[in-house]
């Protein structure tokens, strides 16, 4: 069953074609196993932005309520999981709308750090930033080699909140974490093997996606309720302090995020990316 509508076409009238709202994931559910494959499509970089993560949360939604087996992220982009939050939400921001941007990605991480299904993430191309967020909010890792994964935040002047940390913590030992953390470190495909911020490599995206069924087909004969009671009691507390925390959490990002200083690290940041493209 693929529930996928990259682009609708409506008929208005009688001859006028318009495009409505894009979705931005697709939902593929494999009739053999019961298990979703959530894909982010956005293009160029499955950047972050409100209606990317808008579509991830009703996708989760979608999956846990269908009572699919387990949950697959993979990105539609051949080199690019995700390029993590897209730095134009965050730079010159619309008061209004960065708040509902900061909130859908806080809804997101709830939905998929605590999802009851199974999850795992096909890491089919780099994973930066808010990309390694999700793929470590996710259960399992495999991932394509040659491409890079890691919280990179502090390379850009900006910090991870506590919750992404929760999330990088809850793969890495304390130490590699938080080293990692305070250089904005980027681990390639095989330095995050021997980490542990992944768990396999696979050769192919298909690959990726057997070994994340594999994964969580590992979880057949026990029972679901235990299974997912179990899970969530492991990242109750994480998930707890996000949702005591909220509006803090968001006029803290606000505060940080509207600094001179912070605002001008962005700008040149964009910079260096969109000169880095053009050559
Ligand atoms: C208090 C705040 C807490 C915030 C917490 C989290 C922060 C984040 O998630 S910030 C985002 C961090 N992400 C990055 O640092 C990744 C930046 N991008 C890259 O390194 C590369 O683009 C990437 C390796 C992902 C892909 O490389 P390429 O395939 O070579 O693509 P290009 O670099 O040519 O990029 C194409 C196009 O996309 C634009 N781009 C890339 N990343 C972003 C982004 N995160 N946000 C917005 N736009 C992005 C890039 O500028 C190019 O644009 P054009 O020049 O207009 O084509």
């Amino acid at each position: 069953m693929l529930r996928s509508s990259l682009l609708t076409l409506t008929r208005i009238g009688s001859n006028r074609l318009m495009s409505t709202a894009a979705k931005l994931t697709t939902v593929e559910v494999n009739d053999k196993t019961g298990i979703a494959t959530l894909t982010m499509c956005r293009p160029p970089v499955n950047g972050l932005n409100l209606e990317l993560l808008k579509d991830l949360s009703q996708s989760i939604d979608e999956i846990e309520s269908n009572k699919s087996r387990g949950l697959i992220l993979t990105s539609s982009n051949p080199t690019i999981f995700s390029a993590g939050l897209d730095i134009l939400e965050m730079y010159k921001p619309d008061k209004e709308r960065i708040r509902a941007f900061w909130t859908s990605l806080q809804d997101v991480w709830l939905a998929l750090y605590g999802s009851s299904v199974p999850t795992a993430a096909a890491i089919n191309g780099h994973s930066p930033a808010g990309g390694c967020l999700l793929a470590t909010s996710c259960e399992y890792r495999v991932m394509l080699p040659k491409f890079t994964i890691g919280l990179n935040e502090t390379q850009l002047g900006i910090v991870a909140p506590k919750w992404f940390m929760s999330s990088f913590l809850s793969v890495l030992p304390r130490r590699i974490a938080e080293r990692a953390l305070n250089q904005g470190r980027m681990f390639t495909t095989e330095e995050a093997l021997q980490v542990g911020l992944i768990d396999e490599v696979a050769n192919t995206k298909e690959e990726a996606i057997e070994k994340c069924s594999a994964f969580i087909g590992s979880f057949a004969k026990v029972n679901p309720l235990a299974r997912a009671l179990t899970k969530q009691q492991f990242r109750a507390a994480d998930l707890q302090q996000l949702e005591n925390e909220r509006v803090q959490d968001l006029e803290k990002f606000l505060f940080f995020v509207n600094q001179p200083a912070v605002q001008k690290g962005l700008g040149l940041y964009l910079e260096s990316l969109k000169k880095k493209a053009k050559n």
